[in-house]
Order: structure tokens, then C-alpha cells, then sequence
């Protein structure tokens, strides 16, 4: 189980996230969801103590997540990757596991079709292309939180799929995902829990508890903690 306490977060004189708390148990995928800026991708930094201004507690399995983290895996959003750093893809997915030439490394790419690219530099792949390069890096890894930063962003609809079988997967092998998306479809319904995100959280519950008008009026307004807390269901807030 992983458990997060009053994670707080940001950048130098940019406070970001106030008091997150919220857990994710084996087998559980949590979607985080809210507007442009709302903290989404501060918040997976700052689980993965990538951020130099947080203050909270991670706790892996009753041990401090910092102490443990090679059993985290983080995919980061595209637009923070360098796709002109000169690396190819097998390069990218040993990476995973150390850097090291491993059997496991290309059984993984084979898995995600990416076996006959192995050898191509990853800025000339298409973007679904380049997001399972990411993903078999962090299966690679071997870990058991998988944190992905808007994994289906600027995929097509075969590498979306191929993303969602492996998580379907993952997670039925006993994973805890936690992933960021703006995907409000399908995608969002395979999710066992959605927790609505604007600088501290707003809601969490079920898709179909938290994705109401109500609720996503409130997490896209401009000032969310202008809206009226007592109308709603307790146990759905944080
Ligand atoms: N390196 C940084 N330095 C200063 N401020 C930053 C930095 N990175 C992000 N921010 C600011 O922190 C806030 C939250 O950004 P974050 O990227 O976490 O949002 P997000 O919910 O992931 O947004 P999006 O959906 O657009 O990816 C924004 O106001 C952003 O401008």
C-alpha cells in the first residue's frame, strides 16, 4: 500500500500543492484529473522527491518511498523528455534495469512491438512509438508503483491500446498505478478511482461519483475553494 500524508509542493516561490493526501492499494489504477496547471505533474515529482520544496510523508509499505525507490516507475510526461538526446530505443529501455544487456530487455520490447526499432534513435519514432519505449523501460525496471504522466498523450490508437493492455496487466499482477490523463473516455472508466486535482485535491471516489458536473464544475473553476463543500457527500472529499 502506498500512503500519502499532507503532501505539499512546488517550486521556488511557487507554491503548487496544498495538503494531498489519498493512498493507492495492490492492483488499484488511480486516474488524476484537472485543468492545465492544476499540480498534476508536481504531484508524481513530488512523490518521487524530484522536487526540492515538499513537505509531507510517502510511505511505501511502512517504509519511507525515498528509501525504496527503484520499486517506483515514472513515466514522464513528453514534453519533459529531450527527444534530440542521441539514444536508441534498447538504450532507453536497459535504462530499466541498470543499463545492463539483459534477456529480459528484449522480451520486453518484443512485447511492445518494438523489437525491429531497437536499434533507431528515440527522436525518430512516432509518438505512440515513444511512449511504449518509456513504458517497456519501466516494466523493465521490475517495479511496483507505476506513476505516468499523461501516458496517452499524442499516441495512436494501436499504441493506446497496447499502453492499456499492459496496465490492465500490470495491475492484475498486484501493480499500483497512478496515472495523470486528460482522456476523460474509456480510459477513465478502467480507472478503480479518480481523484479530481486543483492545487489540493477535491474529490475522490468512483468515475462515475467524481466525473459529475458538479464536481468538474468545481475542479475547473478558478478559485475552487470558493465552491460550497457541505452540499456534497463527505466521504467523497479529501
Ligand atoms: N519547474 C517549474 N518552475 C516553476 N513553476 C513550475 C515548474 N513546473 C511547473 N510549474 C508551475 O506549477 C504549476 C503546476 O504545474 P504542473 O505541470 O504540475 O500542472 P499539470 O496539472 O500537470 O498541468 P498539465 O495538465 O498542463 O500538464 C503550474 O502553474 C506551472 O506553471
Amino acid at each position: 500500500m502506498l500512503v500519502v500524508e499532507s503532501l505539499s509542493a512546488g517550486y521556488p516561490g511557487r507554491p503548487v500543492l496544498a495538503e494531498v493526501s489519498f493512498t493507492l492499494a495492490p492492483q488499484e489504477m488511480v486516474g488524476l484529473v484537472g485543468p492545465n496547471g492544476a499540480g498534476k505533474s508536481t504531484l508524481l515529482k513530488a512523490l518521487l522527491g524530484l522536487l526540492p520544496q515538499v513537505s509531507g510523508r510517502v510511505w511505501l509499505e511502512l517504509r519511507p518511498l525515498l528509501h525504496q525507490r527503484q520499486r517506483v516507475a515514472y513515466i514522464p510526461q513528453r514534453s519533459e523528455i529531450d527527444w534530440d538526446y542521441p539514444i536508441t530505443v534498447e538504450q532507453v529501455v536497459r535504462l530499466g534495469c541498470g543499463g545492463r544487456r539483459s534477456p529480459q530487455v528484449l522480451s520486453t520490447l518484443e512485447r511492445l512491438g518494438l523489437l525491429a526499432l531497437r536499434r533507431r534513435r528515440i527522436g525518430a519514432l512516432s509518438g505512440g512509438q515513444q511512449q511504449r519505449v518509456f513504458l517497456a523501460r519501466a516494466l523493465v525496471q521490475g517495479a511496483d508503483v507505476f506513476c505516468l504522466d499523461e501516458p496517452l498523450t499524442g499516441v495512436d490508437a494501436h499504441a493506446e491500446q497496447v499502453i492499456l493492455d499492459v496496465l490492465t496487466e500490470l495491475r492484475q499482477n498486484g501493480a499500483m498505478i497512478l496515472v495523470s490523463t486528460h482522456h476523460w473516455g474509456e480510459f477513465l472508466q478502467q480507472m478503480n478511482r479518480v481523484m479530481l486535482l486543483n492545487q489540493r485535491l477535491i474529490a475522490v471516489g468512483t468515475p462515475q461519483e467524481v466525473m459529475t458536473p458538479e464536481f468538474l464544475q468545481h475542479t475547473y473553476a478558478k478559485n475552487p475553494s470558493s465552491f460550497n463543500l457541505e452540499r456534497q457527500k463527505p466521504p467523497l472529499f479529501c
